[in-house]
């Protein structure tokens, strides 16, 4: 059967497709360890047979962002707005196009495999899957500061002015919804804005968010609403017995309207009891111990915490290098300072401290990974400094220092500088958690066991979305991964396994082995043209006379060391 998914058709028995669903039988494997009395490991490979399953109708997406007059919100919506129009604007290096550099979804590829000549192809993610167009995503929210998201987009001094003045007679329409407005939980430099408020107890405000979602949705006309945090950083909330720690707590303390109930953890309320997954791009605790338990009460996606836009994302890439590399990193000092509002909120201690617990965390799961490096709860030193600069506005200036040990008591020091408009790098991963968030909604799995086996979702704590949070929230028990690497390959493979695809192993066997020697495929049409006829081909960037290409692929006088760079014309 053929599945014909945009500019891709998967050739395999294994793989049905409807009209409304793309079906697939799936070997998944894994490998389970024991550790045995004495001390030795055993590792058990196992197979599970299922069906993966993929809705293909793609619903008309709203998405309701909580802080929508700020930075990021008014540039997401501005990027909207210019890739939908596909506009273009001078700028004194020429015309520069809209586009969304920085989202995965729209400009990464995907490695799905090689072709005859043993070339790698690579389609574009949102090429693999059924997802959103982002064209058509409907964009309202709710903001503390009544400015329009036209004058906010000026505001943030994020785009260049040409752009500004294409867009802003439309972004000017854009009035954000009042909101909850909390002293006691983000910074008191922030009060200046807060001019749009919802009065009223928290679970009024609460009942009040809840009519807003109906009514964005129902004046809409979308299909599906999915509610985003960009909002201010938080204090974090004390979790309490009594408080928080159970669905039942939680929804008694906001009927009691307990000071404790944060507007980020309200607002995860209203999301959630309306059926709308609530994703959490900045680093407070929102997600309490009771609000989880009502996402999967409800079965209601939620994630977070922290878009991983720069500094932290690099971080989860170097590490995961020099731990795998067999360096042990000793001292990580990153330094950061930025002038816009979230830098001025973030100025104030509470504040600074979700940020730089979000920050941290994320090296703890690659050190324990290797205890040839590290003892038992050895850590590199890290101290994270975020300062407030106005005058660099949204151009954040980020330095790390990365000292690791090397063999036989030699130092590696890695200094890094990084410059970057903050809100550019979060808000293509915004739109990400919106695509891969509402693709996560359509893909169920069953066992292929059983005929009756029922259809199940993700889990409600959306961990898949991990590759785009500096602070992934797990589901219970899960293990935290931060590597960057296995967080985008869990996204590769899974998206590939939805199309009868299997996981991109990296193996290669038929370049390392000689395949046609133990399977029957024809070398591949360059090796056997090369073997008809001499071929000029680079040897470690040296143009050499190739005499001849041995029956199996070898090159029969390569370079001293017989290798090739496998640049073949
Ligand atoms: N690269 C990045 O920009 C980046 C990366 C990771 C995380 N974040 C986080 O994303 C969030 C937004 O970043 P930003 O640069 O857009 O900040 P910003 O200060 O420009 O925007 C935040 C907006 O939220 C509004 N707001 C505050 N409290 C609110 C409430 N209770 N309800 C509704 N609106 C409220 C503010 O008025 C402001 O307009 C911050 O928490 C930041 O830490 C940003
Ligand atoms: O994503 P990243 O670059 O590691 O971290 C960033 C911080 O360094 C920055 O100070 C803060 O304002 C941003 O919200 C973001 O969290």
């Amino acid at each position: 059967m053929k599945v014909d998914v945009s500019s891709l058709e998967v050739i395999s028995p294994k793989v049905q497709i409807s009209d409304n669903y793309i079906e697939t039988d799936y070997e998944y494997q894994t490998s389970h360890v024991k550790r045995t009395a004495n001390g030795r490991i055993q590792v058990h490979p196992e197979t599970a047979a299922l069906k993966i399953r993929t809705d293909r109708r793609v619903p008309k997406l709203g998405v309701m962002l909580v802080g929508w007059g700020g930075n990021n919100g008014s540039t997401l919506t501005a990027a909207l707005e210019a890739n939908r129009r596909q506009l273009q604007w001078r700028k004194r290096t020429g015309i520069q196009q809209a586009n969304w550099f920085g989202s995965i979804t729209q400009a990464s590829t995907i490695l799905i495999g090689s072709d005859e000549d043993g070339k790698d192809v690579h389609v574009p993610m949102k090429d693999l899957m059924p997802m959103v167009n982002p064209d058509d995503i409907i964009v309202d929210g709710w903001d503390i500061s009544s400015v329009n998201i036209g004058d906010a987009m000026k505001r943030a001094q994020v785009l260049d002015v040409e752009l500004q003045d294409q867009l802003y007679k439309s972004l000017s329409t854009f009035k954000p919804r009042p909101s909850i407005y909390d002293p006691d939980f983000i910074a008191a430099n922030q009060s200046d804005r807060a001019d749009n408020l919802i009065k009223g107890t928290k679970f009024e405000q609460y009942e009040q968010l809840r009519r807003d979602i109906r009514d964005f949705k129902q004046k809409s006309g979308v299909d599906t609403v999915l509610v985003l945090w960009t909002a201010n950083t938080e204090r974090f909330c004390e979790v309490q017995a009594g408080l928080n720690t159970t669905m039942a707590e939680l929804e008694a303390s906001l009927k009691a309207n307990k000071a404790e109930i944060s507007p980020s953890t309200i607002f995860a309320m209203a999301s959630i009891d309306e059926g709308c997954t609530y994703i959490n791009g900045s680093p407070q605790n929102t997600f309490v111990p009771g609000l989880i338990e009502l996402a999967e009460h409800k079965g209601v996606f939620i994630a977070g915490d922290d878009f991983k836009s720069g500094q932290t994302k690099l971080k989860s890439v170097l590490v995961d290098f020099l731990v795998g590399a067999g360096i042990k990193p000793v001292s990580i000092v990153s330094y950061n300072h930025l002038g816009n509002n979230d830098g001025k909120n973030l100025s104030a201690p509470q504040q600074f401290r979700s940020k730089e617990i979000s920050k941290s965390n994320v090296v703890d799961d690659m050190v324990e990974s290797n205890d040839v490096l590290y003892r038992p709860n050895e850590h590199p030193d890290h101290v994270v400094v975020i300062k407030y600069v106005p005058y660099v506005g949204d151009s954040k200036r980020a330095m790390d220092e990365y000292t690791s040990e090397i063999m036989m008591g030699g130092h590696n020091t890695l200094v890094i500088h990084n410059t970057c408009e903050d809100s550019l790098l979060a808000s293509p991963l915004i739109l990400d958690l919106i695509i891969l968030g509402e693709l996560c909604s359509r893909i169920q799995i069953k066992s292929n066991q059983r005929a009756d086996a029922p259809w199940i979702s993700f889990k409600p704590v959306l961990s898949l979305l991990s590759y785009l949070c500096k602070a992934p929230l797990m589901p219970r028990g899960a293990q935290v991964v931060n590597s960057l690497f296995r967080q985008r390959a869990a996204i590769e493979n899974i998206l590939r396994g939805c199309i009868g695809l299997p996981p991109n192993s990296h193996m290669m066997l038929e370049q390392r082995f000689d395949f046609a020697s133990i399977t029957n495929e024809p070398p591949t049409k360059k090796l056997k043209s090369a073997a008809a006829n001499s071929c000029a081909t680079e040897l470690n960037g040296h143009v050499a006379k190739v005499s001849a290409v041995t029956s199996n692929g070898h090159y029969a006088n390569g370079n001293a060391n017989g290798h090739t760079n496998g640049r073949n014309h």
